[in-house]
């Protein structure tokens, strides 16, 4: 395996080798402008002992999940000391030696860490311009042990994330006219899982031709995400792309095909990627919350009617990740598979 950091460090790169053109459709260049309307909710007030102030942030949130599956979430309580800590010990892990780091480049979906690139190189000819640490960090923690500080920094980012993901669950299931702990509960999320994916996208010679990360879905219940000073961050949106560029401070929220399926389509699976730059270094860092692995998951049944029968095929979630992770992404969602 041959990083792209390496790539491009070694070989003083002046253009991307051809394995590495996506080819895009006239589609695909479609812009918006940036952060067209993307949705804020503030999670203090999602969370305010002030019942009306909680109530209207409830319904906001219901609004975003349904007309976007994104938002920016500000008032998060996760410090910045600790995000900026969080992303210079991921750029410290990128820079340690290719032969420290390929101890994690594992071979399975399920590797507790696993170090890589592009997306899924067994089964790419297109080769995307990202490198990539994914680590189960629930509910058994795993992290490399190098760079220094690096593992703690993970664990109090992972715990913090749980807190805040925990509290967008909560308000979800009430919009959606469910008990407090409805999606809490069904999904056994105290035994779910939480994967952290560190992704580092080296600067690029020709951005226009290289894709980070090509369009897809995210598997989990929610992801949250942030990342350093640049922007690659992308939303489909009625067809068209949005450039994303997160307000200062705040989390970039997804939702994840599991909410989907749960909500049998009222919630969006939101459609994204990750475009690359020729400036510098972009690592962006998400943690994406997902049920208990042997949980099957199909539509609710407090959201179905006659006029509403189940859209999706309930799965296993280890299924799911398998049949995502080790298919080719093709520019779809992963839910195509177990539509009705
Ligand atoms: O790097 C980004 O902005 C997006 C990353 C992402 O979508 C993912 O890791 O699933
Ligand atoms: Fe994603």
């Amino acid at each position: 395996m041959v990083s792209v950091k390496e790539l491009v460090e070694l070989k003083c790169l002046r253009s991307i080798p051809l394995n590495y053109v996506c080819l895009k459709n006239s589609e695909d260049s479609i812009l918006y402008s940036e952060n067209e309307n993307i949705p804020t909710i503030d999670f203090s007030q999602l969370t305010s002992s002030n019942l009306n102030e909680r109530f209207n942030a409830i319904q906001q949130l219901g609004d975003a999940c349904r007309d976007w599956g994104f938002f920016m979430l500000i008032n998060h309580g996760i410090s910045e000391t600790l995000r900026n800590e969080v992303l210079r010990t991921s750029h410290m892990f990128f820079n340690l030696p290719e032969k420290e780091k390929m101890e994690y480049a594992g071979q399975d979906v399920f590797d507790p860490i696993k170090y890589g690139t592009s997306f899924n190189v067994m089964e790419e000819k297109t080769l995307f311009w990202r490198d990539f640490l994914k680590c189960y960090v629930y509910p058994h923690f795993d992290a490399p042990s190098k760079p220094p500080d690096f593992r703690e920094t993970l664990e109090e980012f992972s715990t913090k994330g749980r807190e805040v993901a925990k509290g967008l669950l909560k308000g979800i299931s009430l919009s959606l006219g469910l008990e407090e702990k409805y999606i809490h509960e069904r999904m056994k999320v105290e035994l779910g899982s939480q994967v952290l994916a560190i992704n580092c996208y080296p600067p690029c010679p020709n951005p226009e031709l290289a894709m980070g990360l090509p369009a897809h879905t995210d598997h989990g219940l929610l992801t949250l995400l942030m990342q350093n000073e640049f922007d690659g961050f992308q939303v489909q949106w009625n067809g068209k792309w949005i450039p994303v560029h997160p307000l200062p401070n705040s989390l970039l929220i997804n939702i994840g095909d599991h909410m989907e399926i749960l909500t049998n389509g009222k919630y969006k699976s939101v459609v994204h990627r990750a475009v690359v730059n020729g400036k510098g270094t972009r690592i962006s860092v998400g943690t994406a919350h997902g049920p208990s692995l042997d949980t099957h998951v199909g539509p609710v049944p407090e959201l179905l009617a006659d006029h509403n029968p189940p859209a999706y095929r309930a799965i296993k979630y280890r299924d799911y990740i398998r049949l995502q992770q080790t298919n080719q992404l093709n520019n779809k969602s992963c839910l195509d598979r177990i539509r009705i």
